[in-house]
């Protein structure tokens, strides 16, 4: 049975209860003053130059170094206010969060604090599914929700609920004008907009196959300016809406619903932000404002997402590809023969990884390198991948990390979806590894 559309239900003025409340900007900054950290830099793991910033020491090395003779002995924000108490010197103990992160960006004129709500709202959001992902197999939350999306997939329940979630974040900022969902028909004109407008896309839950086996997943998102797009406030009480109810179900949209569409399918050089948050072992929220890529790690001990590295460079070139090759024989034969070529172990020596989940891929090629596939075949010209909440998200973030996305031809960002839910083929990574396989696929063999 086809869901009805959100906005039947936006149109009684039954807003689903919303999961959170909105965060003014003195709370989201209460929420930083809770530990006290200090930084020091490791390499990461993949052995690239890319230098990893811990903002935290664990207790053990403080003792050792004797920083603190006792925490039992002094609250940790007493230590605080002593090291802050000096001449001169900087607190050793400093913690950038995400809250943090956010209003310095905005102290420094880079968003507006409108924007900061948002996505302290997509945050918010973010641990709230991270949450439930964990106990999934404890509340019963594994399996289908019963419904064929508009995907025509078989939506997992917890596909359902993150999507509600997002949902009910963004409304609650009380900044969002429209959503944009893989989980929903068509945008939600939100009524709660008190001023921002932004436009929101996402993929509540990316990978959603790896829900019940624990597996890497993540939510995708990106965001809009309001522009000077006219509201599409969506009023069914309005005789002259052409929106004939009978006709919504057949997505036959009416000219206020249309508006909606127009307003959400930009192409992704138009974006102001995107992000992803990966849900494996580690829960890592990473996005960009335009300004490099920032990713911050959940600290379970208290529920915040802490600075951990800074301006992330993807590695100029990388050992792994990461392509579908079930897919192989449905591939065109440029491409079969860049991948016959790179497994050509005489020449440089690829690992072939695929996990399922393009959060998961994204997240291993900013910090190691290399390239992902997710291209068109005969069976599925546009490939699997959606254009608007998945690939232009991710493109706007690789590129900011100094790597390349293209669908083969045209550069991703570029590219103007006609549909919400449009797919478009997808090679993303390296810049020499996409230099590489796109002289195949401009070949003329
Ligand atoms: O099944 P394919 O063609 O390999 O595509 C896998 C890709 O599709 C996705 O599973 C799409 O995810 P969702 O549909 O769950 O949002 C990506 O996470 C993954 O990279």
């Amino acid at each position: 049975m086809k869901r009805k559309i959100m906005m039947m239900i936006m149109s009684t003025g039954a807003t689903p209860k919303a999961f959170s409340s909105s965060l003014s900007s003195s709370q989201l900054l209460q929420q930083s003053q809770v530990g006290s950290f200090t930084s020091n830099g490791t390499e990461n793991t993949c052995n690239n130059h890319n230098r990893s910033h811990y903002y935290y020491v664990n207790r053990r090395s403080r003792l050792q170094r004797g920083r603190i003779a006792s925490v039992n002995q002094r609250s940790e924000t007493s230590q605080i206010i002593n090291k802050q108490d000096r001449k001169g010197t900087s607190s050793t103990f400093e913690i950038e969060t995400l809250t943090t992160w956010l209003l310095n960006q905005e102290r420094q004129g880079n968003i507006d604090n409108e924007l900061t709500i948002v996505l302290s709202s997509i945050s918010l959001a973010c641990k709230q599914i991270s949450s439930l992902l964990q106990r999934a197999t404890l509340s019963n939350l594994t399996g289908s929700q019963g419904f064929i999306n508009i995907q025509g997939e078989d939506q997992r329940k917890l596909d359902f609920i993150a999507n509600q979630v997002f949902c009910n974040c963004l409304r609650s900022t009380g900044r969002t004008g429209i959503i944009a969902s893989e989980e929903e028909d068509v945008p939600i004109a939100i009524e709660e907009t008190y001023s921002g407008n932004y436009t929101v896309v996402f993929d509540p839950i990316d990978g959603s196959s790896n829900i019940d086996t624990g597996l890497t997943t993540g939510s995708i998102f990106g965001i809009y300016s309001p522009g000077d797009q006219e509201p599409c406030i969506v009023d069914y009480d309005d005789e002259d809406d052409s929106t004939d109810p009978a006709l919504v179900d057949d997505l036959k949209l009416g000219k206020q619903e249309q508006k909606c569409v127009v307003s959400a399918c930009q192409p992704g050089s138009n974006l102001l932000a995107a992000g992803y948050c990966m849900y494996s072992t580690m829960v890592v929220f990473v996005l960009s404002i335009g300004k490099g890529v920032y990713s911050f790690t959940l600290d379970p001990m208290y529920g915040e997402f802490v600075l951990t590295q800074k301006n992330i460079q993807i590695p100029k070139s990388g050992k792994i590809y990461s392509f579908n090759e079930a897919n192989y024989q449905l591939w065109d034969d440029k491409l079969k023969k860049y991948i016959d070529d790179i497994k050509d172990t005489g020449k440089k020596q690829y690992s072939g990884r695929y996990i399922g989940c393009f959060v998961g891929e994204i997240h291993r090629m900013l910090l190691c390198g290399g390239i992902y596939g997710n291209p068109g075949n005969i069976k599925r010209k546009e490939g699997n991948l959606r254009l608007l909440y998945e690939c232009a998200p991710m493109s706007y973030l690789v590129e900011q990390a100094g790597g390349k996305a293209s669908d083969g031809h045209r550069r991703i960002l570029d590219i103007k979806p006609d549909e919400i839910h449009q797919r478009a083929p997808i090679f993303i990574g390296s810049p020499e590894e996409m230099d590489k396989l796109e002289k195949y696929l401009s070949s003329s063999i």
